[in-house]
């Protein structure tokens, strides 16, 4: 596979993450009521006069910017402005105005993304550098020294909101050291090379344990309190948002009576390129779509759909065009799980059992990375919506003995179950267990016994 295959798909020495640090400002002075707005999006949430200062915007046109890290930028821009303006404040708003729906969409049209604050807007593009000596963008510091990043933006002004971005951030330049290696492992398996597809497997472990070593440092500085009950609630989408206010999503107003409501989903880390390329290469199967069900309807909850339909085939969408392009072309090729397959038909050699041990670790290290974003789910998402739903019912019962609180309050069972799902609206611990047993079930190499034996 050589370099420009990569280069095609707008991937760099960093995976996913752009070549340079993301740009800091649009140069244009045209752009400056955005930069003006953005530069101060958590003072303006904070002092509820966000959605006052969108309405002062001048309407103005992508015709301005010129290069990739520009349009990039402007997205990040507009996205961050999208989830301010519907969740900013007391009140949902179901409207976004035409000074961020029109350049939104136009942006999102360029990128091939949707027009909502993705992880690309939220973590890909989203990152800077501090030296020792506070010096911002310092070009030298690789983007994989947690230590030394910074989010360019967040909503709240919190260290835990840039650290829950950066951590990905870290992990994506980390683990983008092993993809030409993977790239290599799918070109030798094609010419029947086992010992350069052992080599690549034994090296991709060590490369997930780092990627998961830094998945745990989430852990030392995002307080999982802020994270749900702060951050959490503005990169909310507005597919299955009925219960939030959003019942019909979210109307794009375009000017002159024109526009359309969508329904799409938050943004999420599940969006990354890079644990799907893993997937890929290592012949990893989904079949959940991870939906929302009504609790109590358990026949729905158990119910798998083809992947075709499922989660990870539903968020490519929500991946910058090129990168979309570059998971469909691996997924064409033979996994090396095919590969390990096949070679398991063979007379077993040394060679070959080197390379089927290869491959049951690597699956185990990958799905040992997926346990570790179990326990930060939980540990995130899972303990606070149980305390918060805890304290919906304590104030429910309270509030029996006063008739008019207790007619709305009473958090129903549907209310609380509905708490345990992800920003996309996936129903989160039955499915992310799903995709770990997946993952283990792919190192699985013994084919099924037939029924007739
Ligand atoms: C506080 C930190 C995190 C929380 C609370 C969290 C939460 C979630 C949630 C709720 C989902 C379900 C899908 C959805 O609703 O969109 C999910 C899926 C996923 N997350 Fe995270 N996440 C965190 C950090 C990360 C990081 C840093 C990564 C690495 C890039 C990551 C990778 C994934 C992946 C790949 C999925 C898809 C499921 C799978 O393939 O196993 N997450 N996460």
């Amino acid at each position: 596979m050589d370099i420009p295959f990569t280069q095609r798909f707008c991937l760099s020495d960093n995976g996913f993450l752009p070549p340079n640090l993301p740009l800091a400002r649009l140069p244009d002075p045209y752009y400056a009521p955005w930069e003006s707005v953005i530069s101060r999006l958590p003072h303006l949430l904070q002092t509820n006069s966000l959605r006052n200062q969108v309405g002062q915007l001048p309407n103005l046109s992508v015709h301005a910017l010129r290069s990739e890290p520009e349009w990039r930028r402007a997205y990040l821009i507009l996205a961050f402005l999208t989830h301010a303006y519907i969740w900013g404040e007391d009140k949902v708003k179901d409207v976004l105005p035409p000074c961020i729906a029109v350049p939104l969409l136009a942006v999102a049209d360029h990128l091939e993304l949707p027009p909502v604050a993705t992880y690309a807007a939220l973590n890909l593009w989203n990152f800077t550098t501090v030296s020792d000596d506070g010096t911002l963008s310092d070009t030298s510091i690789p983007f994989d020294d947690l230590d030394r990043l910074r989010a360019l933006h967040t909503f709240t002004d919190t260290e835990s909101e840039s650290w829950f971005y950066i951590v990905s951030v870290a992990m994506e330049c980390r683990a983008g050291k092993i993809l030409p290696v993977l790239l290599k492992a799918l070109d030798a398996a094609a010419i029947n090379d086992t010992p350069t597809v052992t080599a690549a497997l034994r090296q991709f472990i060590p490369c997930i344990q780092e990627v998961g070593h830094l998945l745990n440092r989430m852990h030392e500085r995002c307080d999982p309190s802020t994270f749900f009950f702060q951050i959490r609630p503005y990169l909310a989408g507005s597919k299955h948002m009925a219960a939030q206010g959003l019942p019909n999503g979210v109307f794009y107003d375009e000017g002159d009576g024109r526009g359309e409501w969508r329904q799409l989903r938050g943004g999420s880390n599940g969006q990354s390129s890079l644990i799907q390329f893993f997937d890929i290469v290592m012949g990893v199967e989904h079949t959940s779509n991870g939906c929302t069900h009504v609790p109590g309807d358990d026949d729905k909850a158990e119910k798998t759909e083809k992947s075709e339909d499922g989660f990870h085939h539903e968020v490519r969408g929500y991946m910058p065009g090129p990168h979309r392009r570059f998971l469909e072309n691996v997924a064409a090729m033979p996994s090396l799980r095919d590969f390990v397959m096949q070679a398991q038909s063979d007379a077993p050699t040394d060679e070959l059992q080197e390379l089927s041990a290869a491959f049951e670790d690597a699956t185990k290290a990958l799905a040992a990375f997926r346990n570790k974003h179990l326990a930060i789910v939980t540990r995130y998402i899972i303990i606070p919506s149980r305390q918060k739903a805890a304290r919906e019912a304590s104030n429910a019962s309270d509030a029996k003995t006063c008739p008019l609180r207790g007619l709305a309050g009473n958090p129903s069972k549907k209310d609380s179950a509905e708490l345990l799902t992800g920003t996309g609206g996936t129903e989160l611990l039955p499915f992310l267990k799903h995709t770990r047993d997946e993952t283990l079930q792919a190192g699985v190499l013994t084919p099924p016994a037939s029924r007739d034996e």
